[in-house]
């Protein structure tokens, strides 16, 4: 039996994934491996920053007071169409984004012309005649080369369209982990009301969008019955045919009846089990162990294959009873994918209690018990709110909770500080009304 803090420490020290050149799309979510700069000049043309009238410089005109211009009688019809050069005393008509023709002065907007029979005048007066008024230059966002984003930062969906406009379609990064998730259990239904001896799915909706905001790719996800001959099809990853996934996750069939598969098939397989058992209630019976990923010799394995020291698939157990499974996934599970894809971890947040929160002691057991709460509003800190319904086979707490709190074993007084895990796939936005209610509209 693993600590509570070991059990995590370990999920969390696990190496990083090697880096891999993947595309823009898939790159979404992933720490960078190499610093993205600049591939060119942004903009690499100048271009106007207005619908309106790039300027050459004025016609001479006998009154300096009213400038006026020879207006072109095609202009640009969007950004794509190239202007031939401006002469002296021309205006041609552009748009907001049009590359401005060579001889551009300045680009005077729209609303500020007048166009009387092919000359072009002002209609008000307008600072848009100062030279580079209304044009962005070439490089004004970045030269070429230039450091957007270093490596090691986490490329958020702004960072993959700022790499598009660097000029990228690929990018090297530390990849999401992929993840084969496999759920167990006969008794398991997707749809409709349970009979006896049924139960509805809990982890085939909720997993996916949990390891996804983790920071993992879903390769895929299988429903088996309590059949070792089945597991250890989908565990046995010799001959690998596809690359291995990265970790394979398994709900159900963590304990020890009949119906649990789990731990012979892995002794099968010779796993390296590295917690079995978590002093923690609920999801004690998790276990996370690493298979060998490929054992073909080196030469028989793909190209893009890791280095022989880290060649390893991880399994994550998760116990079945949902709550079990879901504090297991929270613990386990999330520091482990952090790690994998070279994420930081998430950091620790601090709560008061609200309430008095019994701990394990108190029915003679030691380890934490994790329970589902809500977050309010306190002096220094947020107060933790544990919720009923908090049993490990049940969901109703941890359907409203926003965290789960880690009680040690002697419980915790009003007033006590203590350590909350957020509970994954879940915005940070408390759902909670303001204190006096909505602002009042003014009528
Ligand atoms: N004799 C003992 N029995 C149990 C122990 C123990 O130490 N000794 N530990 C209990 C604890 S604690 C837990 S947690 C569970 C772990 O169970 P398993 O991981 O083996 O899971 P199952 O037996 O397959 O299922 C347990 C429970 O969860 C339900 N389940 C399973 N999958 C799903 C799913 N996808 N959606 C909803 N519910 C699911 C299943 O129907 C069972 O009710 O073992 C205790 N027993
Ligand atoms: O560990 Mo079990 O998870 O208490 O139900």
């Amino acid at each position: 039996m693993a600590s509570f803090d070991h059990a995590r420490s370990t999920a969390a020290s696990s190496p990083a994934l090697p880096a891999r050149t993947v595309p823009l799309q898939e790159a979404l979510g992933c720490v960078l491996a190499e610093p993205l700069r600049a591939q060119l000049d942004v903009p690499h043309v100048a271009t106007s920053a207005m619908d309106g009238w790039a300027l050459a410089a004025p016609l001479p005109v006998p009154d300096a007071e009213d400038p006026c211009w020879r207006a072109r009688s095609q202009g640009a019809e969007g950004p794509s169409t190239l202007l031939a050069p401006l002469a002296a005393g021309e205006a041609v008509g552009v748009v907001t984004g049009s590359p401005v023709p060579e001889g551009t002065v300045s680009v005077l907007r729209s609303e500020h012309a007048r166009l009387d029979a092919g000359r072009l005048s002002l209609a008000q007066q307008t600072p848009d005649l100062e030279p580079g008024r209304n044009i962005r230059p070439v490089a004004a966002e970045a030269a070429a080369g230039d450091l957007l984003l270093d490596s090691g930062e986490e490329l958020s969906a702004a960072g993959t369209a700022a790499a598009a406009v660097a000029g990228y379609d690929a990018l090297r990064v530390v990849p999401r982990p992929r993840v084969r998730l496999i759920l167990t259990g006969s008794e398991v239904i997707t749809s409709g009301l349970p009979g006896p001896g049924q139960v509805r799915d809990v982890f085939g909706l909720a997993l996916p969008s949990m390891l996804h905001e983790a920071g993992a790719q879903l390769e895929s996800m299988h429903r088996i019955d309590d059949d070792p001959a089945e597991l250890r099809r989908l565990l046995d990853l010799e001959p690998a045919a596809e690359p291995a996934p990265d970790l394979i996750i398994t709900t159900g069939g963590t304990a020890a009846s009949r119906a649990d598969t789990l731990r012979p098939v892995l002794t099968e397989l010779e796993a390296e089990i590295l917690v079995s058992h978590v002093d923690m209630r609920p999801g004690h019976p998790a276990l996370f162990a690493r298979i060998p990923a490929d054992q073909r010799p080196a030469e028989q394995q793909p190209a893009e294959q890791r280095p022989a020291d880290q060649r390893h698939t991880y399994v994550l157990g998760l116990p079945g009873n949902p709550l079990a499974g879901f504090a297991a996934l929270t613990v386990l599970g999330l520091p482990l994918i952090a790690a994998l894809a070279a994420r930081s971890q998430a950091e620790p947040l601090w709560a008061q209690a609200a309430a008095e929160i019994s701990g394990a002691a108190r029915r003679g057991r030691g380890g934490v018990r994790l329970v589902p709460a809500r977050l309010g509003v306190g002096d220094e800190e947020p107060l933790v709110h544990p919720l009923e319904h908090a049993q490990a086979h049940m969901m109703r707490g941890l359907a409203q909770a926003e965290v789960l709190v880690v009680v040690p074993a002697e419980g915790l007084a009003v007033g006590d500080q203590v350590e909350c895990l957020k509970v994954p796939g879940r915005s940070d936005r408390s759902s909670q009304p303001p204190q006096g209610g909505p602002p009042k509209r003014r009528s």
